[in-house]
């Protein structure tokens, strides 16, 4: 499988619609690749609160149109990253946005939604303006299972074993990761792949946008722990060959998983 995870640099300046035309013309770049990952709310923003009210969208919305038509005019499989979406109804905390990635087939159907779980932010900005996400997500694409994670999830290992029960072999972790915490992403994406015997393709955002510095290194891991690219601090797109045989025969040669014991807390 031929993965592409395009890094995406954006400041304040750029109109949202610009950067959503911008983007979907990246992806339409990277036909001859079988999956495009994008990062984690590149069009509305990662760390633009204010802006997230009126830049939210229904699933079907104009950012999630503009990309399933990417993806379809680049016969790609396309995790679009996510979008701040507007909940068809306010949901158990009283919100109606949510922090939802989308993945798209090549001829343009969206194939899964995946509602962020943990909400970054410690009392402001998602767990102020948004609803949690409760539902485990794969995606079969690809002859693999892809497993869907956002960011903040990072650091929540529990969930990963979940969705290596759930027989994933790629995790795809799109992000807005900053600067000031990069090391906790590195480390912790390189974690997720030894511990869970999976690839993980792992898309930061990079540039500055309201007052934060993003982080890039972008990074793609082999089930070995091995780090197969990884990207700078800027705009780039890492292209990559993922050797899906790698992961059962890592899990054979190594069968680590085969010695795990504890089911959780005693009753
Ligand atoms: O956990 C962190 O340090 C960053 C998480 C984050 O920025 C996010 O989930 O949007």
């Amino acid at each position: 499988m031929r993965a592409a995870l395009v890094q995406i640099a954006y400041g304040d300046d750029e109109p949202v619609t610009d950067r959503v035309a911008r983007v979907a013309a990246l992806v339409r770049d990277q036909a001859g690749h079988d999956l495009v990952v994008l990062p984690e709310l590149w069009a509305p923003g990662g760390f633009s609160y204010r802006e997230w009210e009126t830049r939210a969208e229904p699933l079907d919305g104009p950012t999630a149109q503009a990309m399933s038509a990417a993806a379809r005019d680049a016969g790609v499989v396309l995790h679009a990253g996510s979008i701040v979406e507007r909940l068809p109804a306010v949901g158990a905390d009283g919100r109606t946005l949510a922090n939802t990635s989308l993945v798209f087939g090549p001829d343009g159907s969206r194939l899964a939604a995946y509602r962020k779980i943990h909400r970054f932010g410690f009392g402001a900005g998602e767990p102020r303006l948004m609803e949690a996400g409760t539902d485990l997500v794969t995606v079969d694409a690809l002859g693999t299972r892809l497993g869907l994670s956002t960011c903040y999830d990072l650091r929540f290992p529990e969930l990963y074993r979940s969705l290596l029960d759930a027989g994933t072999e790629v995790l795809v972790v799109p992000a807005a990761w900053p600067m000031a915490r990069v090391a906790h992403w590195t480390l912790m994406g390189r974690a997720r792949a030894v511990e869970d015997q999976c690839w993980l393709l792992a898309c930061n955002t990079a540039g500055t946008h309201a007052g934060t510095t993003m982080g890039g290194h972008s990074q793609v891991v082999a089930p070995t722990g091995e780090v197969v690219a990884e990207a700078g601090p800027d705009e780039e797109v890492l292209s990559v060959d993922v050797d899906l045989a790698l992961v059962p025969s890592t899990r054979e040669s190594f069968p680590v998983l085969a010695d795990r014991r504890w089911q959780g807390a005693p009753a």
